[in-house]
């Protein structure tokens, strides 16, 4: 499908029209405006121009604002993306499976190809599938307490597994690791380790573990049902983006965290309120592995 502006304005053309052009895709739900910012290092829209954007009533309506960007050191793209709240996070999974397509309509790739893509999560390589799914090498997880980071007391291996955080008047055990972003997972509480996630109510909760003192960076939160080994499910209540249909990097983090429990295999299907991921926690290189669809909807041009 081309990407046709609307008449008389490029779809590359710059801020100084006043326009910014953009593609809406989604992963599993999880959904973005993407930014054609191939010619300058400047993102084209502000955090408070995003945050206007991703509203669902007054604007576009979207979790965040990801722009493509020239790479650096080497590599082919480089993504940044700002959450629906305007704050600026290190990596996105789903987004960068949307990336990956939205970069392969732009060049006009067809078929399988891969980028190397620069993030604030480092070296990330998404490949598109022959089937229009996105494999992507999301690098190793960081399971250092102070590098996810989280104050909770480390383990003697320095991270945090298992440990319990007191949200809402509970006893939650909480394994906390970093996909470059900081994810809190839990399976349940001290009380019950077999949480009905559809029960909870994230609103409620999910602000409390994402502003916990215990995150001095905010944290993603998912909460985890097993139904196997290579089983999973979950919901996400999201560093600033609130409960979102799917979570990539959060995925990621449920896999290295069940295994780190004792509860899963290392590669697992993951369903998500969107639709489900297949993540593999790699023996051999210590990479994961995320395959998932990553979908256009709609394209538009937006006066700033
Ligand atoms: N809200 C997240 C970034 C987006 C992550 C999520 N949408 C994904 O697919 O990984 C954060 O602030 O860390």
């Amino acid at each position: 499908m081309k990407t046709e502006a609307p008449e008389g304005i490029s779809f590359l053309d710059r801020k100084e029209s006043g326009f910014v052009h953009f593609v809406k895709y989604h992963g599993l739900g999880n959904d973005f405006i993407l930014v054609d910012n191939r010619d300058t290092t400047e993102p084209k829209v502000t955090p408070d121009q995003a945050v206007k954007m991703c509203d669902r009533n007054f604007g576009i309506g979207a979790d965040g604002v990801i722009f493509a960007m020239p790479g650096v050191n080497g590599t082919d793209y480089t993504m940044r993306i700002f959450n629906s709240d305007g704050s600026e996070p290190e990596m996105c999974g789903n987004g960068i499976r949307c990336l990956a397509k939205f970069i392969a309509e732009l060049e006009n790739f067809h078929g399988k190809k891969s980028f190397t893509v620069h993030t604030g999560a480092g070296l990330i390589v998404p490949e598109i599938q022959e089937d229009g799914k996105v494999r992507v090498d999301m690098g190793e997880p960081i399971l250092k307490a102070s590098d996810v980071p989280t104050k909770l007391p480390p383990n003697r291996d320095q991270s945090v597994v298992k440990a319990r955080l007191d949200v809402d008047g509970r006893a939650w055990n909480v394994t906390c690791i970093s996909m470059g972003n900081p994810h809190c997972v839990t399976f349940g509480t001290e009380q019950s380790q077999d949480l009905q996630v559809d029960e909870l109510k994230l609103a409620d909760i999910g602000p409390k573990f994402e502003h916990h003192e215990m995150f001095p960076a905010r944290t993603n939160t998912e909460f985890v049902q097993v139904f196997s080994p290579t089983h999973l499910k979950m919901r996400v209540w999201e560093r600033g983006a609130g409960e979102t249909l799917a979570c990539g990097t959060g995925a990621c983090a449920v896999v290295v965290a069940a295994v780190l429990e004792g509860r899963a295999a290392r590669s697992c299907t993951v369903d998500l309120p969107g639709g489900p991921l297949n993540i593999e926690w790699s023996e051999k290189d210590n990479h994961i592995y995320m395959t998932g669809p990553a979908e256009v909807v709609f394209y538009g041009s937006v006066p700033l």
